[in-house]
């Protein structure tokens, strides 16, 4: 895509750098307010009211100070989280939803409060103080075990809190992503009887994808405390296992969001396992996980940012995850000894599908 920008001279880029640096000082801030405003129920307040609410209704509802909520929805008005509206011919004003704010609902199909509320948790906040001892290679371990004492999927063995809020924050993303798949991609998933999603956690995609695809039946493999804590759905049967080992047998495997959690050579191993349990001729493994475009040809800028967050979020949180280059992807598919691949990214959001044929 054609940059049109001009190039600042290093003056102009001297007075943007003196305000933006406080971005770095003060970047934590964004995420303490939108976590105070799921905590304090803003969002809900304002969508049982049904119409905008004044600050003093705001504040009666939610049985705060009003002149501390002031401060916190002044910020939240700035970030257009919530926007302020004249509400009457005497200039009264209100605050109102918008689009981003109704993300902050609890419950509803484009919250995202699991997945911000597990992002900010202490837990997965504290591997990220030790980012450049990592990064020099000073600590061996992946940081999460380093401080949490095992690797995060067993931490959530041991922690039923953690595994929910992780599974409900997966869920999150899932339900972003899932139509946008089958919107996109229907085709991929005609002619398939039966499905196997790897690391399906609670077992949201396949729900969504038999309800999207109705000729389909599931099966949610996922680590055995994961499916025990999984919903029954029709048509998807919930299968405890370790994909290290085996994975069930299906016309088609799905896997989205494992792979970037696991460094090249466990990824050939469970991108193995996944190739045995399709048939030779006729199966395929439907790969969902961001493809990173190092050129920045074609992607929308907040996306490509987001994937590098992403990649990030890898080396904090897991040992040797990361997020793939198009020539990782092929080297990764290679190694598993796939004949032939295909990849098609979703529009307006972080994933590709990636089609691979044994
Ligand atoms: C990042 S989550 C992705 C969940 C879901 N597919 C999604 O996109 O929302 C990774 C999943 O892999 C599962 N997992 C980790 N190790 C596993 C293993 N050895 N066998 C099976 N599943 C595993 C985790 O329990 C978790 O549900």
């Amino acid at each position: 895509m054609e940059d049109t920008q001009r190039v600042l001279t290093w003056e102009e880029e001297e007075e943007h750098a003196k305000v933006d640096v406080w971005k770095y000082v003060f970047g934590f801030v964004e995420i303490a307010v939108v976590k105070c405003a799921i905590e304090l129920g803003i969002a809900e307040a304002i969508e049982s009211h049904g119409s905008p609410m004044t600050l003093l209704e705001l504040s009666s509802a939610l049985s705060c100070d009003p002149s501390h909520l002031y401060r916190v929805m002044r910020v939240l008005v700035h970030l257009k989280l919530f926007k302020e509206i004249t509400t009457n011919q005497l200039g009264s004003k209100g605050y109102a939803q918008t689009p981003l704010s109704h993300r902050l609902l609890k419950s509803g199909e484009n919250s995202m409060v699991a997945l911000i509320l597990l992002e900010s948790s202490p837990v997965m906040l504290a591997p990220w103080h030790g980012l450049s001892a990592r990064i020099r290679g000073n600590i061996s371990n992946q940081l999460f075990e380093e401080v949490h004492g095992e690797d995060i999927w067993s931490f959530g063995a041991a922690n039923p809190d953690h595994s929910k809020l992780l599974n409900d924050a997966m869920t999150c993303d899932v339900k972003a992503a899932v139509p946008a798949v089958i919107k996109i991609c229907i085709e991929v998933f005609k002619g398939l009887e039966t499905i196997v999603d790897v690391g399906g956690g609670n077992g949201t995609m396949l729900r969504l994808l038999v309800e999207g695809c109705p000729w389909i039946r599931g099966i949610n493999f996922d680590l055995p405390h994961v499916v025990s804590a999984a919903q029954d759905c029709d048509r998807v049967e919930n299968v405890g296992g370790d994909m290290f080992d085996r994975v069930p047998k299906a016309d088609a495997v799905i896997i989205k969001g494992v792979l970037h959690n696991w460094g090249d050579d466990d990824c050939i191993r469970i991108l193995k396992k996944c190739r045995e349990a399709v048939p030779k001729d006729t199966g395929k493994v439907i790969i969902i996980d961001a493809v990173i475009d190092e050129k920045y040809e074609k992607e929308d800028k907040k996306l490509a940012y987001l994937k590098l967050m992403l990649d990030m979020v890898m080396i904090a949180h897991t040992n040797k995850g990361k997020e793939r280059s198009l020539k990782e992807w092929e080297y990764v598919l290679g190694g598993a000894g796939f004949s032939g691949h295909t990849i098609t990214p979703v529009p307006a959001i972080q994933y590709s599908v990636i089609q691979a044929f044994p």
